[in-house]
């Protein structure tokens, strides 16, 4: 592996699904690959899971980490040809050069404007590292896609489903805020791949992009939707057509237990309680937000070693 910046450069999904699971039994058996090798973690926005999961995994193959909050530091110039005689303080081709220096892996943390659909389709900010930086370059959600998420809940429904082709459904649910679309996009990308009966349930204007749904169904009825589903996906989403605004705040589209049936419970956390979901699913044992969350360092840990293993 080259790279983790998009679940495509996954070459075999099951042997690497199937590879994370085995390294959960033997986490620190493969440290000769990350020994006096350093892991640079940049982050333009907030985590929790990703951050400390993404070290756990660096640190179980042996490697040194370091974490850069990059807003701490200058404000980086993504534009080509900029007088940057205004707000920035260095460009990213100095910036991505000088860290491949201290770096053998730059992961890379940062979320779209909301503002400019077509600028954040570009993904500038992760696609200035790889074409910047001379080492490795792993995404740790960018404008459009959250590859390690979307491979830590591949590994979770893979461990934990009861039948060869679970129904699988994302809902989407009310939240304050405008968030990306980058956990769905790559939740639908990730499911598409798997063998399971997938479906997507919103209001109408949430479509995300046709690109990355292709011919999954979508169901503006979420009680239809959610008939006999054996996973219940839950995400908060903008509008990808009325790009970044939020056009629904109906807290019906919380879930519920009743709304649950027998279904497992998932979300990539953080969650807003009782917005989302209600208190009662999460605290069930029908959830497995922890199960997703402890499959975060191993799908951090399985692409890194795929990575060291080719430097
Ligand atoms: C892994 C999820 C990160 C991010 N989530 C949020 O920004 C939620 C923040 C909030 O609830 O205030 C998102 O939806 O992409
Ligand atoms: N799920 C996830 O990526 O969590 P953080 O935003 O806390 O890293």
């Amino acid at each position: 592996m080259k790279k983790y910046t998009q679940i495509s450069d996954i070459s075999n999904l099951s042997e690497t699904i199937k590879e994370a699971i085995l390294l959960k039994m033997n986490p620190y058996e493969h440290q000769h690959l990350g020994k006096n090798k350093t892991l640079v973690m940049l982050f333009f926005n907030s985590s929790l899971r990703t951050r400390l999961s993404t070290e756990k995994a660096a640190k179980n193959l042996g490697m040194d980490v370091m974490s850069l909050n990059v807003n701490d530091a200058w404000n980086l110039e993504f534009e080509d040809g900029t007088v940057m005689d205004a707000s920035t303080s260095e460009h990213v081709k100095e910036a991505a050069k000088v860290i491949s220096q201290y770096a053998d892996i730059i992961a890379v943390r940062a979320f779209p404007s909301l503002k400019d659909r077509e600028k954040d389709a570009t993904e500038m900010v992760i696609k200035s590292f790889e074409k910047y930086a001379t080492v490795p370059i792993v995404n740790m959600e960018s404008a459009t896609a959250h590859p390690l998420q979307a491979l830590a809940d591949a590994i979770t429904i893979s461990e934990l489903s009861e039948k060869s082709r679970p129904k699988v459904v994302m809902s989407w649910a009310p939240h304050p805020r405008a968030l990306p679309q980058a956990v769905p996009n790559s939740f639908v990308e990730m499911m598409q791949k798997m063998d399971v009966d997938l479906t997507i349930t919103h209001p109408e204007g949430y479509e995300l992009n046709p690109e990355i749904t292709k011919d999954t169904p979508i169901n503006y009825n979420q009680d239809e939707a959610l008939k006999d589903a054996d996973f219940v996906y839950a995400k908060n989403w903008s509008s990808y057509t009325d790009y970044g605004n939020v056009i629904s705040r109906d807290r019906t589209w919380m879930i519920t237990k009743e709304k649950l049936g027998h279904a497992k419970f998932m979300h990539c956390l953080p969650v807003r309680r009782n917005v989302i979901v209600e208190d009662a699913v999460l605290d069930s044992d029908q959830s497995i937000v922890m199960q997703e969350a402890n499959n975060r360092t191993y799908a951090a840990q399985i692409v890194m070693k795929g990575i060291l293993e080719n430097l």
